[in-house]
């Protein structure tokens, strides 16, 4: 059994919990869904070419980048049959701090029974995806304040839907909760606005570092 390995590389990382910071990732290939505005779409293409390499070389490669963050991503990265392996591996590495970005249609109870799990952050794709259809919302209750909830928003219904789940689930009570713009597509101001007039306490707007870095369409970054 194999990984299926896209790209591998060391940048800082642009989202989450641990944005500026650099992170190793591993970027895997495939994924169940096909949201509108991926920006990775590449990887999910069938005939993608990828490394296949077993959790120990993964590993390996992780240990020799000499960088503690990891960003496991892809693709949907809970769909590679051997990543109970590899979570089992890193969980085993304290100094690690491994995060996995995943896109909300996975159980995560799946993986519920690792000692020291990851930290996930859960994307919930909301109506301008196409796919919020695919959410499974009891991830929701399987949240701990590791983990983050990650709303990418495309227009104002977008908001307004990211509002309505947040509220209802009390998500800050649970996790760490951002509200990012699908890149180019909504005015970073108009969240803003929509934050402060909706009184949105303890939740984090984030715009993907790499992309004002680097060309937003730049791989390996
Ligand atoms: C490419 S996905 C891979 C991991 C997983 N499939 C998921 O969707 O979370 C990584 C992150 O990039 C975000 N993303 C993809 N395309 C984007 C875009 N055009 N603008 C902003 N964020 C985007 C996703 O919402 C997700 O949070
Ligand atoms: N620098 C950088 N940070 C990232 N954080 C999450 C990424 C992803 O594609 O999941 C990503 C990425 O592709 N590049
Ligand atoms: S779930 Fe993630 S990788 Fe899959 S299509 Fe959506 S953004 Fe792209
Ligand atoms: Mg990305």
């Amino acid at each position: 059994m194999v990984l299926q390995v896209v790209e591998k590389f060391v940048s800082i990382n642009g989202e989450g919990r641990r944005c500026g910071q650099l992170a190793t990732f591993i970027r895997f290939a495939g994924c169940n869904l096909n949201c509108g505005y991926c920006d990775t779409a590449w990887a999910n293409d069938r005939k993608v070419a990828f490394d296949p390499m077993t959790a120990e070389e993964v590993y390996a490669y992780i240990k020799d980048t000499q960088v503690t963050n990891v960003t496991l991503t892809g693709g949907e990265p809970l769909l590679q049959q051997d990543m109970g392996e590899l979570l089992e591996l890193l969980s085993q590495d304290s100094e690690l701090y491994v995060e996995i970005e995943t896109n909300g249609s996975v159980l995560l109870s799946k993986f519920s029974d690792l000692e020291n799990p990851p930290s996930f952050t859960m994307d919930y794709k909301l109506p301008s995806s196409g796919m919020e259809r695919m959410m499974a919302l009891e991830n929701f209750d399987h949240l701990t304040e590791k983990d983050a909830v990650k709303f990418v928003s495309g227009s104002m219904a977008d908001l307004e839907k990211a509002r309505e789940l947040i509220n209802a689930y009390k998500l800050t009570e649970k996790a760490s909760v951002f509200i990012s713009p699908v890149f180019g597509d909504i005015e970073l101001e108009s969240i803003v606005d929509f934050m402060k007039d909706n009184q949105m306490n303890g939740v984090n707007m984030q715009v993907q570092l790499h992309k004002i870095i680097w060309d937003p369409n730049e791989r390996g970054v």
